[in-house]
This record gives structure tokens, sequence and C-alpha cells, in this order.
């Protein structure tokens, strides 16, 4: 692509260029997508699919209802996945996968290089990967629950180059265009910090998930590896006809100059804690320098059950997050260490266990109150 160095891309495509009137799903914006992923593998660039539109396009298999209940989202998501990747196919003279992901597939690191593995084996035998979260399976503790974090996570794992997200808006705007007449649009974001975070309102249509929050949490995970981030209106055609001149057609995202190291990012950005450990005023800070100094000493309370090895978020007594970091031990031990403090055995105990986390698995959050 013309300016654009790039050599494989992550195209985000939300629910209502799918299936605009929940009336199945529909070629009027497809088309013109399509020809963007077609010019992009004609320029030798390659191309992951993260498709929503699953729920949207199986809604009128069951009568449209406006708030179906969980198991009648599933089904219409089930349902409409067929149609979804079926509607896709009809514009491709090329093979494509269908990829359906959980949370679960991210947290994992095994499940993680396996997700990877065929993205790779896929793109390098020219077959197009679509992506969609499998809502069937899916659980609140396991989903991710949105397609604009699943994409950023995507396109991580996937060492893309850009993420391109196509909504129903032409990009970030300073506050949510559809209840303020006088939104003014943002060309260019160089830092993702709270003020961004706070011009973010929800979603505006009937069929998408997240609204721009979700759109900058993803360009935060994809920037901070190394990936540009777009947000683009994907119903214009002259979108895609920009971006393959080179331009910004919406709000571009600055990569980080300097990418943080994978397992840092996977930690910080994809990982989930599974349990917390609150620890008390007296340690020194900052946790990345002393990590090998915090010990059950420090411990005010374990919440939540974990295993060693498991993901666990470290917070002070006031409710600062400090760290996410892998536990060197499960919560049935530190409860028990942190519990019998006063024993002299148990000290001894205390004393001959090692620090909770090792400097090499944490990640040091920005200590704002969450
Ligand atoms: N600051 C903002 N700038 C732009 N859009 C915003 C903003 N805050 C909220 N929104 C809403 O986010 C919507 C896009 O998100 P969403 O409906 O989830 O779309 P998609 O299906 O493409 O993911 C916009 O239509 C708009 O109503
Ligand atoms: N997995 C869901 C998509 C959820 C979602 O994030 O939708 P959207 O905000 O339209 O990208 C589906 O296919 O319906």
């Amino acid at each position: 692509m013309k300016n654009h160095k790039w050599n494989r891309i992550v195209l985000k495509v939300g629910s209502a260029l799918i299936a605009p009137e929940r009336k199945g799903c529909s070629s009027r914006y497809l088309l013109h997508i399509a020809k963007f992923i077609l010019q992009c593998r004609d320029m030798g660039i390659e191309v992951i699919l993260v498709s929503s539109g699953s729920v949207a396009a199986g809604a009128h298999f069951f009568g449209n209802i406006e708030k179906p209940s969980l198991p009648i989202k599933k089904a219409m998501a089930a349902a409409g996945q067929n149609e979804m990747m079926a509607a896709w196919d009809r514009f491709f003279d090329f093979p494509s996968a269908q990829i359906l992901l959980t949370h679960g597939d991210f947290q994992d690191r095994e499940r993680y290089d396996s997700v990877r593995e065929t993205i790779f084996a896929l793109l390098e035998h020219g077959i197009l990967p679509v992506v969609n979260e499998n809502d069937v399976v899916t659980t609140d503790a396991l989903k991710v629950g949105d397609n604009d974090n699943l994409s950023a996570m995507v396109a991580a794992a996937a060492d893309a180059d850009a993420l391109i997200i196509c909504s129903d808006i032409d990009g970030l705007y300073n506050k949510n265009p559809h209840t303020h007449d006088d939104a003014v649009m943002i060309k260019n974001v160089n830092t993702i910090d709270q003020s961004i975070y706070d011009m973010a309102g929800g979603a505006h249509s009937s069929v998408g998930t997240g609204g721009m929050q979700t759109k900058i949490e993803a360009a935060e995970k994809a920037t901070s590896h190394g990936l540009t981030t777009y947000i683009i209106n994907g119903f214009k055609e002259s979108s895609f006809e920009q971006l393959i001149l080179g331009n910004n057609p919406g709000t571009v995202f600055a990569p980080y100059a300097k990418p943080m190291e994978e397992d840092l990012h996977w930690m910080t950005h994809t990982s989930r804690a599974q349990g917390e450990v609150v620890i008390g005023d007296g340690f020194e800070y900052p946790l990345d320098e002393n990590s090998d100094q915090l010990t059950s000493n420090e411990i005010v309370e374990v919440l939540g059950e974990f295993s060693a090895g498991d993901t666990i978020l470290i917070r002070s007594d006031d409710g600062k997050h400090l760290a996410k970091a892998e536990a060197n031990y499960s919560s049935c031990l530190l409860n028990f260490i942190s519990d019998h403090d006063n024993n002299d055995d148990d000290n001894e105990f205390l004393h001959q266990t090692g620090p909770l986390v090792s400097d090499k698995n944490i990640a040091v959050l920005d200590q704002e109150d969450k």
C-alpha cells in the first residue's frame, strides 16, 4: 500500500456493516470491504479478517426479538455465523477459514501458540483467516466480550503491522457525535491516556458492542505492541480508497516508539488476573526493581482462588493497582501463611518461602485507583 510499509494487517468489521438492519447479511457494504481485501492481497499484504455480525445476521431466524435471552442470543450467533461466512465467501476467489476463539484461548499459553501457528499456516497457503468470538461456548468469565479487543489480541498474536477497525462512524470524536452536535473529530492520537478514554461513549446502534471505549482499549493493546491502529468509517468506500493511497481516512493511533516485550505485553493486555494479593503500605516501590523482595511478610489479604503459575493482580491496601504477575504460590498456601504469621513455626516457614512473584514475570501497571 502506497506509503504504508505493511506486510500483514488485521481488518475488524463491525456488526452494522454485516447485517445493517438485522434482516440477515447484506452485501451493501461487504462489497467494497472485500475489494479492499483483494487489493491488499494483490499488493502482497497478508490480511486477517475479524468479522462481527453473527448475532445480527442470525437475529431474523428468531423473529428479531428486541431483548433476546442469553441462550437465544447464542443460538442467533450459531445460525448467523454460517450466514456471515457464506456472505464473505461470495466475494472471494480464494479460500477462507473460520477461527472461533474465546478469552481462554489467549490466556493459556499453549492454546495461544496453537492459534498463532494455525494463523501463520493459513496465511502461508493464501487462505484468509476469518475470526470471531466463539459466542456459543463463552461464559462471562471466559469471553473477550467485544471484537475490538479480540481483534487487537489477534493482531498482537499474529505479529501484524496495522489494525484497521471499520465502524459505523468516521473515527474518534472528542465526545459522542450521536449525542453532541458540537463533537469534533480527532485525526491523530499519539498517546492514549485517560483524557482519550474520557471522550468515549457507548454503542449507538442496536447491533454494536462496546462503542468507542472498546475501540480505544483495542488501540492501546495494539499500539503498545507496535501496531499502527485506525478507526475508519466502513460504510464509505472512500475510506478504503484513501487507505490504499496511503492516507488516513479516520483516526490514526501512533504505535509506541518502543513496543513492549512480548511476555510483558501478554501479561499486561491479554492475561486476566485469577485473584488478588493486597500488600501493606510499608512496601517500598517501585515493584519492578524490588519484586524479589515482595514476600509473604507484605501480605494483607489474599482474594480469589489461584494456583502457582496463574496471573494475579498485586494491589496496595489503599486500592492502587500496582502490578500483574505470575504467582509463585497458590492462594491456598498464601492464605495459610498470612493467617498464621504469629506462630514461631510458621514464622520459620515464612522465612523459608521465596518471593511471591519474580521480576521476570511481572508487569508494573500505571498506578491509578480503579
Ligand atoms: N467519542 C466518540 N467518537 C465516536 N463515536 C463514539 C464516541 N463515543 C461513542 N461513540 C459511539 O460508538 C459507536 C461505534 O461503536 P459500535 O456501535 O460498537 O460499533 P461497531 O459495531 O463498529 O463496533 C458510534 O456509532 C458512536 O455512537
Ligand atoms: N461476536 C459478536 C460480535 C460482538 C461485537 O463486538 O460486535 P461489534 O461491536 O459490532 O464489533 C457477533 O458476531 O455478533
